[in-house]
């Protein structure tokens, strides 16, 4: 148990230390794809093969339901970006991508950037979704796009650090006053930007 005196060892406690930004991101997909598993290896550096179906609502099901619809616009409001997520082994995951995206275009800020990952690209006997197929898909919805394996540990950390630095482009584009499309030449045109929490560094 910790105590008083103890050095920081919890999430409560890093997110007490500096950082330069704090951004909301949202991992998104069927169940089942990796989610869970992707964030683990990230914040861990650990993979276990079991599979507990993490609690919540399918934002997916629920999202044409008006019933749910506070929810959903509450669960996605000031996320700055997303990991879209499917399985390279389960193609109902890819073919659900399409219902993801226009979920994110319909609940989302604007702005907010998107990353589409195939996960589970170390189960290479059992794909089903070539990487062509992932890349046109990206190509087509204007998300970039990687495959990773939470499992082995494969561009999970690329996926994190080129979405963050995604953001931090558009929001330095945002900030320059004539290259906004909306602005005035008043100052930063962020619109109805999720502010950023800046702790005092640029990015
Ligand atoms: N082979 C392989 N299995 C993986 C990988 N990532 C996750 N899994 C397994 O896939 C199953 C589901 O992973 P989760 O991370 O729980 O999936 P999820 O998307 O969070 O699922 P929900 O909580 O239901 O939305 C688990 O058995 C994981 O061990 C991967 O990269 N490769």
């Amino acid at each position: 148990m910790a105590s008083a005196g103890d050095p920081p060892t919890g999430p409560r406690d890093a997110a007490d230390q500096n950082f330069d930004y704090m951004f909301k991101l949202l991992l998104i997909g069927n169940s089942s794809v990796g989610k869970t598993s992707f964030l683990f290896r990230y914040a861990d550096d650990s993979f276990t093969p079991a599979f507990v179906s993490t609690v919540g609502i399918d934002f997916k099901d629920t999202a044409g339901q008006e019933r749910y619809r506070t929810i959903t616009t509450a669960y996605y409001r000031g996320a700055m970006g997303f990991l879209l997520m499917y399985d390279v082994a389960n193609q109902e995951s890819f073919t659900a991508v399409q219902d993801w995206a226009t979920q994110i275009k319909t609940y989302s800020w604007d702005n907010a950037q998107v990353i589409l990952v195939g996960n589970k690209c170390d189960l290479e006997d059992e794909r089903v979704v070539p990487s062509e197929d992932g890349r046109r898909l990206a190509d087509d919805l204007g998300f970039e796009f990687f495959e990773a394996s939470a499992k082995e540990n494969i561009n999970v950390k690329q996926v994190f650090e080129r979405l963050v630095d995604v953001i931090c482009e558009k929001m330095n584009e945002s900030l320059e006053p004539s290259s906004s499309p909306g602005s005035n030449g008043k100052g930063p045109a962020l619109g109805d930007a999720p502010p950023p929490q800046p702790s005092g560094c640029s990015c």
